[in-house]
């Protein structure tokens, strides 16, 4: 890994830290690096937001200072000890961006320190434009964040997901029957093919490519006949050829129509559609699980803390030599950053060719695609 010089030609005084979007594992090996990282090097006094940009979007504005104690003991904890938000949003009106502008003055922050996925990228991206010094950190089970190969949180999920497809192998095997799990990951089918590479599904199926429900249905009819089950891992954000994705519901309406691109659906069920669809073309019973929120809490795996802690510390080192504006990444395996530019509205969706795709396909899983 290339690291950056210890050196530190700027000191900022006081920096804030905020988790934003849905939580993650890792969220809190995060916090404790950057303020590790800052009390050490320049001794910085680090301010924790509480909420993610709802602590900003309030008055008084919530935050509480973070010291050695403060992040003592939370590397191994879920979830983010300063709370998160996917709703707050500095962007849904003018008053909403000058609040939270007025907000980080009124804390007296030099520098903020956004942990996020995309959305909360976007978010930091408009505020740097408004003249705020912000460093980005690559959030998110869903590993979907552009110019970056690996957000932390994204191997826990993976682990979560690939023990709940083996516990549901054995079950299928039991009662002869296909077993459909679906998976979070909104457009991007990182997780599902990760995870259902890692626990030998016979079918994953991706947001990135429609199924085609006659050949899945031959698939694993074939499987049943030759192992008794059959186990089909699909992204929460997969469709059929032709059809549409399954949506649980609008979560708030967006009142900017500047910010629109990303739609603020909520995914999710489309192993229940999938489900009824494929039950008729079929000799055994077909059931879904939906694996839901469970993928996004508990303890970060090892390679998760130390991806975590890498970042954190990486995001000091980009406070403390005066680089704004922009967001650690992981690329080729080396630490680096990247303008918040560029990953602001941007998805990094499962591209056609992938590695992972060929090699699914080469050994026999079904993708969903046509014979
Ligand atoms: N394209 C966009 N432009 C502006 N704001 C957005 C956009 N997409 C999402 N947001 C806002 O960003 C906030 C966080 O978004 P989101 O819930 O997608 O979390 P995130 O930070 O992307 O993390 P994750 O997607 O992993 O949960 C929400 O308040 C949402 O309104
Ligand atoms: O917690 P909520 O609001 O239901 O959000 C769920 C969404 O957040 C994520 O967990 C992370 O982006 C997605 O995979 C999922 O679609
Ligand atoms: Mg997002």
């Amino acid at each position: 890994m290339s690291l950056l010089p210890m050196s530190a030609p700027t000191c900022p005084r006081r920096v804030g830290i905020l988790t934003g979007g849905g939580d993650c594992p890792g969220l809190n090996a995060v916090i404790r690096a950057v303020t590790q990282s800052l009390l050490r090097q320049c001794g910085a006094e680090v301010i924790g937001i509480e909420d993610g940009f709802a602590g900003l979007l309030c008055e008084p504005p919530r935050a509480r200072r973070l010291d050695w104690d403060a992040v003592s003991g939370i590397l191994l904890l879920g979830g983010t000890i300063l709370g998160s938000s996917n709703r707050a949003n500095p962007l849904d009106s003018a008053q909403a961006t000058a609040l939270t502008l007025a907000n980080v003055r009124r804390l007296g922050l030099d520098a903020l320190v956004v942990i996020g996925g995309d959305g909360s990228m976007t978010i930091a991206h408009a505020l740097a434009q408004q003249g705020l010094a912000i460093v980005g950190v690559p959030k998110t089970i869903d590993n979907d964040l552009y110019g970056c190969e690996r957000s932390f949180g994204f191997d826990t999920a993976v682990a979560t997901v690939t023990e709940a497809l083996e516990r549901i192998q054995t079950t299928a095997h039991s009662h002869r029957r296909v077993m459909i799990v679906e998976t979070m990951g909104r457009w991007a089918g990182w997780i599902a093919l990760e995870a259902g590479l890692a626990a030998a599904a016979d079918a994953i199926l991706l947001p990135e490519l429609d199924y085609d429900l006659p050949a899945l249905a031959r698939h694993c009819q074939a499987r049943l006949l030759r192992e008794r089950y059959s186990v089909i891992c699909i992204g929460e954000g997969a469709k059929a050829l032709g059809g549409t994705a399954t949506l649980q519901a609008t979560t708030w309406p967006m009142t900017d129509p500047a910010a629109g691109a990303i739609a603020p659906l909520r995914l999710g069920g489309v192993a229940h559609r999938l489900n009824q669809a494929l039950q008729p073309l079929l000799q055994a019973e077909v059931r879904a699980t939906v694996l839901g929120h469970v993928q996004r809490g508990g303890s970060p795996t090892p390679f998760d803390r130390v991806l975590a802690t890498l970042y954190g510390n990486q995001a000091a080192q980009l406070l403390l030599q005066g680089h704004f504006g922009r967001m650690v990444t992981l690329s080729g395996g080396q630490l680096g950053h990247i303008a918040l530019a560029e990953v602001a509205q941007q998805q990094r969706t499962v591209p056609p060719g992938h590695p992972l795709l060929q090699a699914a396909q080469q050994i026999g899983v079904c993708l969903g695609q046509p014979d």
